[in-house]
């Protein structure tokens, strides 16, 4: 499977890596509240932003937290996003006070069409690429655009052989 992918390097993220991120990216966007209330919402992006999502509603103490989920299809060879399930309008309106959480950002189209909903949010992932940087308020560690990142969810603990011996 891995050796499929067009990338040269792998970023692997253990849970407790991923828990100790999202938390640092909850202290920034703490003192990045716009008043002293707090962020009002949080609409996580399915499904990569969940897990986030669920460590900075829990450190920021925000109980209203709602989904989006957007999907790529491949259309002779050019992907397009679409949001295929939108937040509840009522509760984010146009996104004053809300933040929007994903998990990485890599070209940007994801976020793209999630800020065209709800232009007033704060976006916010835990990790980024360079092309989708612009796309992001706040974030917390940079990986070159040939990185590909693997989160927990999709590992699993496996033997691997030593380094003497090999190559
Ligand atoms: O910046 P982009 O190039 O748009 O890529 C970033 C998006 O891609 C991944 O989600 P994916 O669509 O694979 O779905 P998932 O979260 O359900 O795994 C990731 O979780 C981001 O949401
Ligand atoms: N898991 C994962 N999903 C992605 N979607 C777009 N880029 C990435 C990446 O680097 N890792
Ligand atoms: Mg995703």
């Amino acid at each position: 499977m891995t050796e499929r992918l067009p990338h040269e390097r792998g970023f692997h993220v253990s849970w407790d890596q991923l828990h100790r991120d999202a938390r640092a990216l909850a202290w920034r966007l703490q003192s990045e509240a716009p008043d002293d209330t707090g962020w009002r919402a949080i609409v996580a992006i399915t499904r990569g932003g969940m897990a986030p999502a669920m460590i900075i509603a829990r450190e920021l103490d925000i109980r209203t937290v709602d989904t989006i989920s957007v999907k790529s299809y491949d259309h002779q060879n050019q992907s397009e996003a679409v949001v295929i399930k939108a937040p509840d309008m009522n509760l984010i309106g146009d996104g004053d006070g809300v933040l929007i959480i994903d998990d990485l950002v890599d070209t940007g189209k994801t976020l793209e069409i999630v800020r065209k909903q709800m232009p007033k949010a704060h976006v916010a992932t835990v990790y980024a690429k360079p092309m989708g940087r612009e796309m992001v308020d706040s974030f917390i560690t940079e990986v070159s655009q040939d990185t590909w990142i693997f989160f927990p969810w999709d590992l699993a603990l496996q033997y691997v052989e030593p380094y003497r011996g090999q190559g």
